[in-house]
C-alpha cells in the first residue's frame, strides 16, 4: 500500500470536516472559555429579572470579534428558559431606527411583524408595555452593534422609550444590554442629557484575547468541526498567529473553514501550511466583508464613487456623487460620516493653500479589495 499514490488523498465523497456547521457566523459555541469575568458582570445584572424585578443595565465594550454577541447569546438562552423574562437581541446594524427596534421586539412578543406603515410609535410602543404588565413579564433588549443607531441619530430616542418605560406604562419592567464594538465612540456621552440621567449601566469590557487563548478557542473549534487529525499544531500555531494580528476570532474560525476547503481542493486529508497561506488574505478581509454587507444602497454608491476618486477632496467626490445619486451635500456629509466612523475610509481635514481647511477621502482598504466586494 505504501506506493499507492491514492493514499492521504480524499476521495470525491470524503471530507476533512466533521461538522462544517461550527464554522458559520451563526453558530453558537457549547464551550465558552476565557469570558469569565465578563459572564459574571451580565449574570449579576441580569439576576433581578429572574425574581421578576427589573434588571440593571449594562454596558458591553470591546473591540470586534472579542464574544461579546456570544456571551449575550449564551446568557439569553439560559434566563429564555426562564418564566417571567422576555430576552430579545436587536441587530442594530439592521434596525437602527427606534421604530425598528421596537418593531423587532414586538415580533418576538407576538410572533407576528407589525404594519410596516399605518402604526404609530406610540401604539406599537404601548402594545409590547401592556403585553409586559399584563403578563407579568421582564423584558431585557440588547441592541448588539449599538454604535449604528448612533450614525442614524437614533441612539437617545430609543434609550429613552426603553429606559422610560415604566413612567408611560406603570409596572413595565425593561432592562438594557447595549453592546458596541466602535471604541472611539463614547456611548454615555453621546447621549442626551435626559438619556443619561437614566442610563448608568454597570460596565463589561471586552478586550482582546492573547496569543494563548486564541489558540485554545481555534484549538476546540478544530476538535469539534475537523476530523481526527485533520488540522496539525503547526498549522493550528499558524492560523493563530494569523489571528493575533488581526485581534479578532473571527478571522481565525473563518481562515479555519476556508484552509480546510482548499485542502479538500487538494484532495488531501490533511490542512497544511500551504492551505493557510493561500486564504490568509482572504480571511483579513472578513472585517471589510462585513462591513460592505450592512450598507445600503446609497451607502454603496458613494463607496463605489470613492473607490474611483480615492485620495480626492470631498468637493471634487461630491459632485460625482451627486451626479450619480441626484442627493444633496447634507445626505452626502451624512454619508461621509458614517463610512469613516466605520473605517471604511478616512476622511481627514487638510490644509489647503490659499483655501482653508478641506477634507480629504481616503480608502481604508486597497481598492481592488473594495471594489471586489462591492
Ligand atoms: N471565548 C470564545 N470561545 C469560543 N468562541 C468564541 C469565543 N469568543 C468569540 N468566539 C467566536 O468568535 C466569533 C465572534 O464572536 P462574537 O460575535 O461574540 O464577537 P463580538 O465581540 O460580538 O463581535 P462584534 O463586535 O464584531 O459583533 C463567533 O463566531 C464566536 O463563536
Amino acid at each position: 500500500m505504501a506506493d499507492d499514490p491514492e493514499e492521504g488523498m480524499l476521495s470525491w465523497d470524503e471530507t476533512v470536516f466533521r461538522d462544517e456547521h461550527v464554522f458559520e457566523i451563526d453558530y453558537v459555541p457549547e464551550v465558552f472559555q476565557h469570558r469569565e469575568s465578563q459572564l459574571q458582570t451580565l449574570q449579576y445584572a441580569l439576576r433581578p429579572a429572574v425574581r421578576g424585578n427589573r434588571p440593571l443595565n449594562v454596558m458591553v465594550r470591546g473591540p470586534p470579534g472579542t464574544g461579546k454577541t456570544t456571551a449575550v447569546q449564551k446568557l439569553f438562552g439560559e434566563l429564555g428558559g426562564q418564566r417571567g423574562v422576555r430576552t430579545v437581541r436587536v441587530n442594530c446594524q439592521v434596525d437602527s431606527t427606534r421604530y425598528a427596534v421596537f418593531s423587532r421586539v414586538f415580533e418576538s412578543i407576538f410572533e407576528y411583524e407589525p404594519p410596516a406603515s399605518g402604526i404609530s410609535f406610540k401604539k406599537l410602543f404601548g402594545q409590547v408595555a401592556d403585553h409586559l404588565v399584563e403578563e407579568e413579564e421582564v423584558l431585557v433588549v440588547a441592541l448588539d452593534d449599538v454604535n449604528y443607531l448612533f450614525y442614524e441619530n437614533e441612539a437617545s430616542d430609543a434609550l429613552y422609550s426603553l429606559l422610560r418605560a415604566h413612567e408611560a406604562h406603570p409596572g413595565a419592567k425593561v432592562g438594557v444590554i447595549a453592546i458596541s464594538s466602535d471604541l472611539d465612540l463614547d456611548v454615555i456621552e453621546s447621549l442626551d442629557g435626559r438619556v443619561q440621567s437614566v442610563f448608568r449601566p454597570e460596565e463589561a469590557y471586552f478586550n482582546r484575547y492573547g496569543h494563548d487563548e486564541l489558540r485554545d478557542i481555534l484549538a476546540q473549534r478544530v476538535k469539534v468541526g475537523f476530523r481526527e487529525g485533520a488540522v496539525p499544531s503547526d498549522v493550528l500555531n499558524q492560523v493563530t498567529s494569523v489571528t493575533v494580528n488581526a485581534g479578532d476570532v473571527r478571522v481565525g474560525i473563518d481562515l479555519l473553514r476556508r484552509a480546510g476547503l482548499h485542502a479538500e481542493s487538494r484532495a488531501s486529508k490533511t490542512v497544511e501550511s500551504e492551505d493557510v497561506e493561500a486564504m490568509s488574505e482572504e480571511a483579513r478581509h472578513i472585517h471589510l466583508a462585513r462591513r460592505i454587507d450592512g450598507l445600503n444602497d446609497t451607502e454603496r454608491s458613494l463607496l463605489r464613487v470613492i473607490v474611483d476618486h480615492d485620495g480626492k477632496r470631498a468637493g471634487d467626490v461630491y459632485e460625482a456623487f451627486s451626479d450619480e445619486t441626484g442627493l444633496g451635500y447634507t445626505r452626502y456629509t451624512e454619508i461621509v460620516n458614517k463610512l469613516d466612523q466605520l473605517e471604511l475610509i478616512d476622511a481627514d481635514y487638510e490644509q489647503l493653500e490659499g483655501r482653508g481647511r478641506s477634507r480629504t477621502l481616503r480608502l481604508a482598504y486597497d481598492a481592488d479589495a473594495v471594489r471586489e466586494r462591492l
